[in-house]
């Protein structure tokens, strides 16, 4: 299927219509969404309708957008029997800013409940038998499938970059507050991000500066010359598969051959004491944002979420004030870190999508980057068991977004020549 800027050149050039590329997409979505479940409903032909004849950057642009998101035009349930038909008056913001800029909000994408970590029926285009990730399930999924140019997800833990890693496609965690969650389904109000999935990180950088009017698509560097990228080791690395590994030193490797210095950087333990001080933060911060549900609807909510509330509600503020000061004090050692480097690479997930339904796969690799609020890209195209992709993650330091996607962008034409 035609990637994000393969559309917008056509538009814009005349070679096709914003009514072309939704009926389109909508033929892709019949053909392919059935074996893969990504999609729960979409849109109706009124809004598909005005989409048609809108214009802007993102004119002809299907996006996809998680189920916790608001829509105007259709049921948001965030994957929960509690909000079952809920429909809401008003676009989450980021939904809204989409449509100003020209783009169809083609339909709902799967997410687990309340973006936690009860898995969804959706299954991996790359394998079926393969979980596709979480919590943004059928974002990653419909991307990958080649359904939609575009999609919303969001990363509380880990749930754009492992999703995106487990199903070949490029996904983007901005820095911490860079795109609005206003209108999309709190979990964890220091840790929400929005994020998006794309087919290469260049058009995750187009549709970023469309719909934020920022200089976020910089001008993607022909070679490393210049940079230097630090190689992360995490105290957590036991913990990754081999192949992860390989996958990480082989993108060093592909840059050092573009003219990058490589330098190894180990982990400091204030960032390990922030990595472990991320699900009391979430889970204190859940408790309170989910009191009305967890208390009134206990028992018809996922056993997952339920058992990490059931959990998160025996802490007491004085631990959820002791992991925001590691925290505070991780993004200070994150800051650090980019004193020496331009860049770092990480895996992006512990290893391939897992062979299974019943989970999403561990946030292990992701979640220190949520807390701290560094910008993170998924660069797909690494080859993993049983042909399964594997993702790196490009991190930048805090605000420097147009620089982790443009050197995500050397990355994946070093990695798969356009
Ligand atoms: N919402 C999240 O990020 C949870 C996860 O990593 O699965």
């Amino acid at each position: 299927a035609a990637s994000l800027r393969d559309i917008v050149a056509a538009v814009s050039s005349g070679r096709s219509t914003p009514e072309r590329e939704i009926a389109a997409a909508k033929e892709r979505v019949a053909a392919a969404d059935g074996e893969i479940g990504a999609f729960l409903r979409l849109a109706p032909e009124a809004s598909l309708a005005a989409a048609s004849a809108a214009s802007g950057p993102l004119a002809g642009v299907t996006i996809g957008v998680k189920d916790i998101y608001d829509t105007r035009d259709m049921a948001t349930e965030h994957g929960s029997p509690v909000y079952r038909g809920y429909r809401p008056v008003a676009d989450a913001a980021l939904v809204s800013m989409a449509r100003l800029a020209g783009a169809a909000i083609l339909g709902k994408t799967t997410t687990t409940e309340f973006a936690s970590l009860d898995p969804t029926p959706t299954r991996n285009p790359r394998n079926l038998s393969h979980t596709p990730g979480g919590s943004s399930s059928g974002s990653a999924a419909a991307v990958a499938a080649g359904m939609v140019p575009l999609a919303f997800g969001s990363q509380t833990g880990g749930s754009v970059i492992r999703p995106a890693s487990f199903c070949g496609v490029a996904g983007y965690k901005p820095s911490f507050r860079l795109l609005p969650t206003v209108g999309m389904k709190t979990f964890s109000y220091t840790l929400d991000t929005a994020g998006l999935f794309a087919a290469t990180a260049g058009d995750l950088a187009v549709a970023a500066k469309a719909i934020t009017g920022r200089d976020l698509a910089a001008p993607v560097p022909a070679d490393a010359a210049g940079l230097t990228v630090g190689l992360y080791r995490s105290s957590v690395d036991f913990e990754v598969r081999p192949e992860m590994l390989a996958a990480v030193e082989e993108a060093a490797r592909l840059m050092e051959g573009a003219g990058a210095r490589i330098v190894e950087l180990e982990e400091p333990a204030a960032l390990a004491e922030a990595r472990a001080s991320h699900g009391i933060v979430q889970g204190f911060e859940a408790v309170m944002a989910l009191s009305d549900e967890y208390r009134n609807h206990h028992d018809e909510i996922g056993p997952m979420v339920a058992a990490i509330l059931d959990d998160a509600a025996r802490l007491e503020p004085a631990a959820y004030d002791a992991a925001r000061r590691a925290a505070r004090v991780g993004r200070k050692a994150a800051s650090a870190l980019f004193e020496s480097v331009d860049v770092i690479l990480a895996p992006s997930a512990l290893g391939a999508a897992p062979v299974t339904l019943a989970s999403t796969g561990d946030a292990m690799m992701n979640k220190l980057w949520t807390l701290t609020g560094n910008p993170v890209v998924n660069v797909p195209g690494f080859a993993g068991e049983e042909g399964l992709p594997l993702g790196v993650s490009v991190i930048a330091r805090f605000g420097r977004d147009a620089r982790a996607l443009a050197i995500a962008a050397l990355l994946q034409n070093l990695v798969t020549p356009q």
